[in-house]
C-alpha cells in the first residue's frame, strides 16, 4: 500500500497476566472507512486505545503517517481524532465551550480555533446547539458532539470505537450517515460487533477474535467468503413456511419459535429490504430482523480455526 496512514507492526498488549491482543499487523490507506469487527472482549478497544496513544503497548510499533507514535506522540497525535467507547464529554460545558477545550488540547493555534469549531459543528449538525449544555442533549446529539471533537483539529485519521452503541434506530442511521460524510476526506477506523453495520459502512474489514486478526480484506471479499447468509425475523403475525419461502431469494425457512423464524437466502443482501417490504405489504408485523447470530459465530469460528492452523 502506498503511504498508509496507519501501519501497525506486531502489536501485542498484556494487561495483567494474559494477552489482550497478540501480533497484530495492519496497514490502512488514507481514505474511506475500515471496519474493525469483533465480538465483545475480542480486543477492539485495546487496539484502538493503543492506536490513538491512550494506552502504551507491551510490544510492537504503531506508525501514523510514518511517525512512530511512541517516539513522537505529540506529532503523531495531531493527525488522530478519537472517539473512545465512553466519550469524554463534560456535561456541565456547552457545546462551544467543550469544543474550544478540545481544540486547545490538540494544541490548535488560537486564530484557527473559531473557524475550525464552526466547521466541525456544521459537519456534525450541532451548530444550532452551540450554547446548550451537553447534559441537555439527547444521546444521538451527544455522540455527534463526540464526533465533532474528533474532527475539530482536521486529523487525517479518525478512530471511532463502537460509535452507534446505545443509540436508538433513528440515531444510529444519522450517526452512520455522519461517519460516511466525515470519511470523504480522511481515513476512518470504526469498530463494531455488529456485522451488518460494518457491511453497510465499510470498504474494508479487519476482523479480530481472541486478540488476533482473523480476516483482513475488502468488504467484497468478505461477503463472498461468508455467503450464504441467514437472517432471524421476529414476526407478530407470521405467515406459513411455504408463503415465506416464496419471497424472491429465500432458500429455506425454519421456525425457531412460534414467532421467530430463521430465513436462509443466497447472495444478495437486498434480501433484508425485500423481506421488510413483503412483511409490510402482507401484514406480518415485523418486530425485528437481524443477521443470524449463530451464523456470525460460525464465521468467527471458521476464521479463528483458519488462523490457528496457519500459525
Ligand atoms: N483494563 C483492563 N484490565 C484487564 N483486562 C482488560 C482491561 N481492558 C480489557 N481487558 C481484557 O482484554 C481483552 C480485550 O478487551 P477489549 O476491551 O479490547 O475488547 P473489545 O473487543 O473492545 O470488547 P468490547 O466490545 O466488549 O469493548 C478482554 O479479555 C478484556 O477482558
Amino acid at each position: 500500500m502506498d503511504n498508509p496512514i496507519v501501519k501497525i507492526e506486531k502489536l501485542s498488549h498484556r494487561y495483567t497476566s494474559s494477552w489482550a491482543i497478540r501480533d497484530i499487523n495492519m496497514e490502512i490507506g488514507s481514505k474511506g472507512i475500515v471496519g474493525l469487527l469483533g465480538s465483545n472482549g475480542a480486543g477492539k478497544s485495546t487496539t484502538m486505545n493503543i492506536l490513538c496513544g491512550s494506552l502504551n503497548q507491551t510490544e510492537g510499533n504503531v506508525y501514523i503517517n510514518g511517525i512512530n507514535l511512541r517516539e513522537q506522540p505529540e506529532l503523531a497525535k495531531k493527525q488522530i481524532g478519537f472517539l473512545p467507547q465512553n466519550p469524554p464529554l463534560y456535561m456541565d460545558l456547552t457545546v462551544d465551550e467543550y469544543l474550544t477545550y478540545c481544540a486547545g488540547l490538540r494544541l490548535m493555534p488560537k486564530d484557527k480555533m473559531r473557524p475550525a469549531i464552526r466547521e466541525a459543528k456544521e459537519r456534525c449538525g450541532v451548530d444550532h446547539f452551540s450554547n446548550r449544555l451537553i447534559r441537555n442533549l439527547s444521546g444521538g446529539y451527544r455522540q455527534r458532539v463526540g464526533i465533532a471533537q474528533a474532527i475539530v483539529h482536521k486529523p487525517a485519521l479518525v478512530v471511532l470505537d463502537e460509535p452507534t452503541n446505545g443509540l436508538d434506530p433513528n440515531q444510529i442511521t444519522e450517526v452512520r450517515a455522519l461517519i460516511k460524510e466525515i470519511a470523504t476526506d480522511r481515513a476512518v477506523i470504526f469498530s463494531s460487533h455488529i456485522l451488518t453495520e460494518v457491511q453497510i459502512l465499510c470498504k474494508e474489514i479487519k476482523m479480530i477474535e481472541s486478540g488476533r486478526i482473523v480476516f483482513s480484506d475488502s468488504m467484497d471479499a468478505f461477503n463472498n467468503y461468508v455467503e450464504p447468509h441467514s437472517l432471524l425475523m421476529h414476526l407478530e403475525n407470521p405467515p406459513s413456511e411455504s408463503e415465506l419461502a416464496q419471497v424472491a431469494g429465500v432458500t429455506k425457512v425454519e421456525f425457531v419459535t412460534e414467532r421467530q423464524v430463521r430465513v436462509h437466502f443466497t447472495g444478495e443482501r437486498e434480501i433484508t429490504e425485500t423481506l421488510v417490504a413483503a412483511s409490510v405489504q402482507k401484514g406480518w408485523r415485523l418486530q425485528e430482523i437481524s443477521l443470524d447470530k449463530s451464523a456470525l459465530d460460525e464465521i468467527f469460528k471458521q476464521l479463528s480455526n483458519q488462523t490457528s492452523l496457519n500459525n
